[in-house]
């Protein structure tokens, strides 16, 4: 089996900063993610640093969409993002345009499950329309309201879907084996590594864990 990738989640709203954190983490990490606020604080200029300095890494625009996919997903696509992101509680075509630019550029859609009710249907049929990852994800929000997407992993990895299943949600090294075990394929971490003391060690300590899950 494929081992899982990890992502990690630059949810600063510096530019700065967030390649500075970038350059700590990218050896450790397969994934760079701009997070949704920093994503809408600095834009496509981000995601084209971001590429060129890290050849060796994919990048994810984390644009949550909820309208226009295709005409919002396309100049990040084109700017070098490897993955995009679109609201699985948004319109059927707005899914459907976000893949439509995914693959006119030889990139990925992500669709994220984060607030959708009926997690199993949307998944079903975003799978069915070509999106190449489902994101299992529990908010920040959702998270400091004591939620986990665990309950919500089992479910989709259940379907057995056959596309790659991402989990995002408070992980930190003591789930993160358990999480990659109960079919994650790609695990997102933002403040287990952001928040450590040293953050490279702390995406280190995460690789090696999910290597030797
Ligand atoms: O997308 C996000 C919030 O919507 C976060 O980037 C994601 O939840 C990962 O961060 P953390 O590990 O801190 O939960």
């Amino acid at each position: 089996m494929a081992k899982a990738l990890i992502q990690m989640a630059l949810d600063s709203l510096d530019f700065d900063q967030t390649i500075a954190l970038a350059e700590q983490v990218a050896p450790y990490v397969d994934i760079l993610e701009i997070g949704t606020p920093c994503i809408k604080y600095n834009g496509l200029e981000l995601v084209t640093a971001l590429k060129s300095k890290f050849p060796n890494n994919l990048i994810l625009v984390d644009l949550k969409t909820m309208d226009a996919g295709e005409y919002e997903a396309t100049p990040f696509y084109e700017a070098g993002a490897d993955i995009c992101t679109v609201l699985g509680v948004s319109d059927k075509a707005t899914m459907g345009g976000v893949i439509k630019a995914a693959n006119a550029n030889n990139a990925e859609a992500q669709i994220d499950l984060i607030s959708v009710k009926d997690k199993k249907a949307v998944a079903t049929e975003a799978a069915r329309n070509g999106a190449q990852i489902i994101g299992v994800h529990t908010g920040l929000d959702a998270q400091a309201a004591g939620q986990t997407p665990f309950a919500d992993l089992k479910d989709i990895a259940s379907l057995n879907l056959g596309v790659r299943i991402s989990v995002a949600g408070g992980l930190n090294k003591n789930t993160i084996q358990d999480t990659v075990r109960a079919g994650a394929t790609i695990v997102v971490v933002g403040a287990a590594i952001y928040g450590a003391d040293s953050p490279a060690e702390a995406a280190k300590e995460l690789r090696a864990l999910v290597d030797a899950a």
